[in-house]
């Protein structure tokens, strides 16, 4: 396998194919990084022998097609693929101008860090986490596979879409939040001096993304444009909305507020709702799910020792609802991967709970976040 562009992803990725015993050829037009990557154990800084079964191109999404021309050129691989964050842009230069466009696959692990550079690299980066491939109409069944390959080597779950598809999921899921953690985060630099003494974890959390390096970014954000600007725009409606309505409970009476208020509250309960749609870390598709439901009777430190209960079969007290029960005590509402569920009902039974129903459970609706 080669690898151009020896940064954090290509690093990152040169290294989980060399710890899975695959030889690896790196090269970077600085040479710095290439040797870096190499002496980091992630492959060979040099040039193949002979043509390798897959070269990754691991630039940024403007360099793409302008690198896969040069190594099909050169003879370089018998398949290519790219980890660019834009899909559709790169795909089009590449059905344009590369001499052979069916050795290539798009590529996009949803998977990075803040940092840059082969000293930020980490084999297990990609373990878990999506990897998108996005086979155009010329694309050939064996580089598909190669690309398959590749996210399932760096123990990545692969998802095959549309390169269009691809772009306008991301603006919504990665770039735009990117943007928005970008204007948050400039806002600090001027605001009032107790800033650096009243920031709590919320700002950090809202903010994190915004350290990544604006060169790389600001080519991801230009590459990208197209989609970005509609979601830009209904952010615009949104945060127009509440300016509006601040500036009413600001100023206007108490009839005026209440609309405000409701102004306020429905965008706030939008959100909760839009964070529904997100898997927990670590959930799992929806399908394998089941519920349990256990009643817990009103004495003080009982929801606490089922909490304790559950923890021993891997269930967070995070994962679980809780809702009064009709009587007396409290309905809990524990979801399990199906295949878990007999014997986790089993080990509650053998410490005194009685499982009462065990349901599919429609996971998203379950889930508190
Ligand atoms: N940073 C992140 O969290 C993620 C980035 N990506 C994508 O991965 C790609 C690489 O990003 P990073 O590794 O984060 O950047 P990076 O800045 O750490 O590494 C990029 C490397 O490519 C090299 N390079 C640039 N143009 C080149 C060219 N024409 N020929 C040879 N080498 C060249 C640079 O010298 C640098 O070493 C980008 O397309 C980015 O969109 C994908 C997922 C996550
Ligand atoms: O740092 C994070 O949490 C990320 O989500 C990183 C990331 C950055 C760019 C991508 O194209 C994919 C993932």
């Amino acid at each position: 396998m080669a690898v151009i562009g020896t940064g954090l992803i290509g690093t990152s990725v040169a290294l989980a194919a060399a710890a899975q015993g695959v030889s690896v050829y790196l090269s970077d037009r600085d040479r710095t990084a290439a040797r870096t990557a190499a002496a980091l154990g992630a492959g060979r800084a040099q040039e193949p022998p002979e043509p390798v079964d897959l070269a990754v191109l691991a630039v940024p999404p403007s360099q793409v097609a302008a690198v896969l021309i040069a190594c099909q050129g050169r003879g370089l691989a018998r398949a290519y693929t790219d980890v660019a964050s834009v899909k559709a842009g790169p795909e089009q230069a590449v059905l344009g101008r590369a001499p052979d466009p069916a050795a290539y696959v798009g590529g996009h692990p949803l998977a990075g860090r803040e940092r840059s550079g082969p000293l930020a690299a980490r084999a297990e980066l990609f373990r878990g986490r999506p990897w998108a491939l996005t086979p155009h109409p010329l694309t050939s069944r064996a580089a598909l596979d190669r690309g398959l390959e590749l996210a399932e080597l760096c123990g990545a779950a692969p998802v095959v879409m549309r390169s269009r598809e691809h772009d306008e999921v991301v603006a919504l899921t990665s770039h735009v939040p990117h943007l928005l953690a970008a204007v948050m985060a400039a806002r600090l630099r001027d605001g009032p001096a107790g800033v650096p003494l009243l920031a709590g974890q919320g700002l950090r959390d809202v903010t994190r993304i915004a350290a990544g390096d604006p060169r790389l970014w600001g080519d991801i954000l230009r590459s990208n444009a197209r989609a970005m600007a509609g979601v830009v725009q209904e952010l615009r409606a949104d945060l127009s909305r509440v300016a509006a309505a601040l500036d009413v409970l600001a100023e206007a009476d108490d009839g005026a507020r209440d609309q405000g208020v409701r102004t306020l509250e429905e965008l706030l309960a939008r959100g909760v709702a839009g964070l529904a749609r997100l898997p927990r870390p670590g959930a799992g598709p929806p399908e394998g799910r089941a519920a349990l439901r256990v009643l817990v009777p009103d004495r003080p430190g009982e929801l606490a020792r089922l909490l304790g209960a559950v923890a021993a079969f891997g269930v967070a007290a995070d994962d679980i609802a809780v809702e009064a029960a009709e009587e007396s005590g409290l309905s809990v509402r524990i979801p399990v991967p199906t295949a878990d569920a007999e014997r986790i009902e089993a080990g509650l039974d053998a410490v005194g709970y009685a499982v009462q129903v065990r349901s599919p459970a429609n996971w998203t609706a379950l889930s508190k976040r």
